[in-house]
């Protein structure tokens, strides 16, 4: 790792190195330091070009050391920004590939910027649980104006070079040759004055409506990212940019950075970030990984079913500028299917066209409609995306393997099916994967990528590459009942639901779980799930019993406790947001606004009395630990029967899938912060008091760990040597 300079006529160029991504560690900070100050004392040096090694400028503070203690992490790049902004010599930041976090401060501190048109800028720490503190917060509304600042800041954007261009926070955006230019652009600019540029002296120009913008972005956070705080945090610092002369604004900006480095929320999302990048690197007991395993390449797809999740997958192939062939089994249903795709490619052309890209009905890769499956016979990759029924995904499978070339990858996007089952009726079982995507697919990150028996590393390894292609975050899991995902939420929704059953009102649930930080509460996610699928869902995974008598509540069976609401729900047609009334009244079918239902409240009153439910009203507190430690509960049974191969991959699902809050890292992540022994004893006493609920039941995991105290997260595998992944 190094940082060196040398002489382009009297231009000096100082190349950031530290590879992947020329993150700025401790020793690259010194480095840069040390080479700007021979720079700036240098007489033959008249101009200053900044630039990153192998076409990326800087992806900010090296994360790795967050956990260092500061004062062992070196020079500060505040100071460093400062430095270089002072100095009478013009600094020009060369931008290719990233300037984020502190690569975007550092640049920032220049004098001048040049990007390259593929360049991507942003101030991402809040997303790492901090704010941008070299700086950022002061220097930028300097540069672009508070409003811009504050979207910026609070919400870890990275801008493409042309919109940073219209914000001004580059000054010239270039096709090639990003350093050249910058070197022309220094060589001009010497001599010149450089009080304009530099963003500190400069006054930040404040709409009049500076406080009532301020106050709309903090209730925006507190809505967007409950429960965290450094959202809240970057908003006070730029208030700070309003209120405070510079130097006082930078003292503002510590002190915040403090506060936020004390708590649990950076390194509960430095872990998220990490444990992203670790599941991405997936690793089968056999020893095969991404490192052993090529993916085969996929230049051609098919799509099976124009639903809303095949409608979601062909966006998502066709983003990723792959060709995808769209099927359907009559023309009324291709008719539908294909109105639906074409609407969401339309909003995918524009959305791209706004981001700056000006061939963008180019940059998607074609897609056909047909009913023939003959058509599918050269594609390499089939997902089939039908209703949940095991019958027809077989049928379909079948027909596949008479179709497809034997090189074909054939997956299903099952959102809890047995894998086995239907590699058991083709000619290909190994090359069967579950690819159990997230609706609307084309926009959530999550893939789960489901291991059957008999399928091949090939097959794992070409399906979570494609993952990548696709944006999304590939987490490989074992193909048991619902897979992962869907295995802990049917108990969470199975708590939540036993709560309201014992007369506690679902929108104080709702609203619990949300001030906690999950994006949407239980049975809010119900009513967007549809009620109807998850009862299908709860009937078929033996949480509840298919026949109903319209009100009476037979609640136990094999000595289970379970409940028959969902289902009566759905015999009044209330199936959620698609049909306007579930848990909550909408506007109007498939109207999203939720609105307490007076005629459900009556219901559950009476529900309540004619099955004598005995009466517990609960704390927030309780509300909590009894909603979210069956998911951590199962989680570790997860683990137990091998289904993941790690906390992290659970972690990330949660995080990525089902808007678990960040800020806390994931349930096992979360687990680990509340301390094992204590989720233990919660669950022990709750299970006591509830002998019927055996998602409270402790997983012999959770009670070896918790044996040995509170070890960190990292630590668990190697603890526990005989808890292996079976995938
Ligand atoms: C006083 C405080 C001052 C400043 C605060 C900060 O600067 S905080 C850091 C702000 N920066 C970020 O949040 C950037 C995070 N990184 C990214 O968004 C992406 O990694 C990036 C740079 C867009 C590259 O994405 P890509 O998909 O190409 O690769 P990948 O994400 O897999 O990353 C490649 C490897 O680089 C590692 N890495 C990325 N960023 C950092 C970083 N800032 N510090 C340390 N390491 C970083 C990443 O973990 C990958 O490593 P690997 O070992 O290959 O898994």
């Amino acid at each position: 790792m190094a940082t060196f300079r040398h002489i382009c006529d009297s231009v000096a160029v100082i190349t950031l190195s530290n590879p992947p991504v020329n993150a700025l560690s401790s020793a690259l900070i010194q480095a840069l330091q040390k080479a700007l100050g021979e720079a700036i004392r240098d007489s033959a040096v008249e101009a200053i070009v900044i630039c990153g090694d192998k076409g990326k400028f800087c992806a900010g503070a090296d994360i790795r050391e967050f956990n260092k203690p500061s004062q062992k992490r070196g020079p500060h790049l505040l100071l460093l920004t400062d430095l270089i902004e002072s100095n009478k010599k013009p600094v020009v930041a060369a931008i290719e590939g990233v300037a984020l976090g502190g690569g975007l401060e550092l640049a920032l501190g220049c004098h001048y910027r040049v990007a390259h048109v593929q360049a991507r800028v942003g101030l991402p720490e809040v997303l790492l649980g901090i704010l941008p503190a070299a700086s950022g917060t002061q220097r930028l509304p300097r540069l672009i104006g508070i409003a811009a600042a504050l979207t910026l800041i609070t919400t870890g954007k990275y801008v493409p070079a042309r919109e940073a261009l219209k914000l001004g926070i580059v000054d010239k955006v270039v096709g090639e040759n990003t350093v050249d230019e910058a070197i022309r652009l220094a060589k001009k600019v010497i001599g010149q004055p450089l009080g304009s540029r530099q963003l500190s002296t400069l006054p930040v120009q404040c709409p009049p409506n500076v406080e009532a913008l301020l106050a709309e972005a903090m209730v925006k956070v507190k809505k967007q990212f409950r429960g965290a705080q450094s959202p809240q945090a970057c908003i006070e610092a730029v208030r700070a940019a309003v209120h405070l002369p510079y130097t006082e604004g930078i003292k503002k900006e510590q002190e915040l950075y403090q506060f936020l480095n004390a708590t649990h929320e950076p390194r509960a999302q430095q872990y998220a970030f990490f444990a992203e990048r670790e599941v991405a690197k997936w690793t089968l007991p056999s020893g095969a990984s991404w490192k052993t395993v090529s993916p085969q390449p996929i230049h051609t797809a098919a799509v099976i079913g124009l639903g809303t999740m095949g409608s979601g997958i062909v966006i998502s192939l066709a983003k990723a500028q792959i060709p995808v062939i769209a099927l359907e089994k009559d023309k009324k249903q291709l008719n539908i299917g294909s109105k639906a795709v074409i609407s969401l490619l339309d909003r995918e052309t524009l959305k791209m066209k706004q981001l700056g890209h000006t061939e963008a009905t180019n940059s998607l890769g074609p897609v056909r409609f047909t009913l023939d499956y003959g058509e599918l016979r050269d594609v390499d990759i089939v997902i089939e995306a039908v209703f949940e029924n095991m019958i027809l995904k077989k049928e379909i499978f079948r027909h596949l393997s008479g179709i497809c070339k034997p090189e074909a990858f054939l997956c299903t996007n099952t959102s809890g099916l047995d894998i086995d089952e239907i590699a058991s009726v083709t000619d290909r079982p190994q090359m069967i994967v579950g690819t159990h995507f997230y609706a609307p697919a084309h926009i959530m990150k999550l893939l789960e990528v489901v291991h059957g028996r008999y399928t091949s590393s090939i097959s794992i390894s070409t399906a979570m590459q494609l993952a990548k292609n696709l944006g999304k975050i590939g987490v490989l899991v074992g193909n048991c009942p619902l897979f992962v995902g869907n295995r802990l939420m049917v108990l969470y929704l199975q708590q939540a639901i036993f709560l309201v059953e014992e007369g506690n009102k679902l929108e104080e649930i709702d609203q619990t779980l949300e001030n906690f930080g999950l994006a949407m509460g239980p049975f809010q996610m119900m009513d967007l799930a549809g009620l109807d699928t998850l009862w299908g869902c709860h009937v078929e995974h033996g949480l509840a019993r298919p026949e109903q008598s319209s009100g009476i509540s037979t609640h136990h069976h094999s000595s289970k406790r379970y409940s028959q609401l969902l289902g009566i729900l759905c015999e009044k047609s209330r199936f959620g947001q698609k049909s306007g009334q579930g848990w909550y009244k909408y506007e109007k079918p498939g109207g999203r606004k939720a609105m307490s239902d007076p005629w459900l409240h009556n219901f559950l009153s009476e529900y309540h009395g004619v099955n004598n439910f005995k009466t517990q009203k609960i704390t927030q507190e309780k509300i909590i630990e009894w909603c979210l430690y069956v998911i951590i509960n199962e989680g570790f049974k997860v683990l137990e029967d091998g289904m993941a191969s790690g906390p992290e991959d659970i972690d990330v699902i949660y995080n990525s899938g089902y808007g678990w809050p960040k800020h806390t890292g994931g349930p096992m992540y979360y687990a680990s912060l509340v301390g094992l022994p204590v989720v233990l004893t919660k669950l022990e006493k709750y299970y006591e008091a509830n002998p019927d609920i055996p998602g409270l039941k402790p997983s012999s995991l959770l009670k070896n760990l918790a044996a040995l105290g509170n070890p960190p997260l990292k630590e668990w595998r190697a603890l526990l040597g005989s808890w292996s992944s079976k995938l």
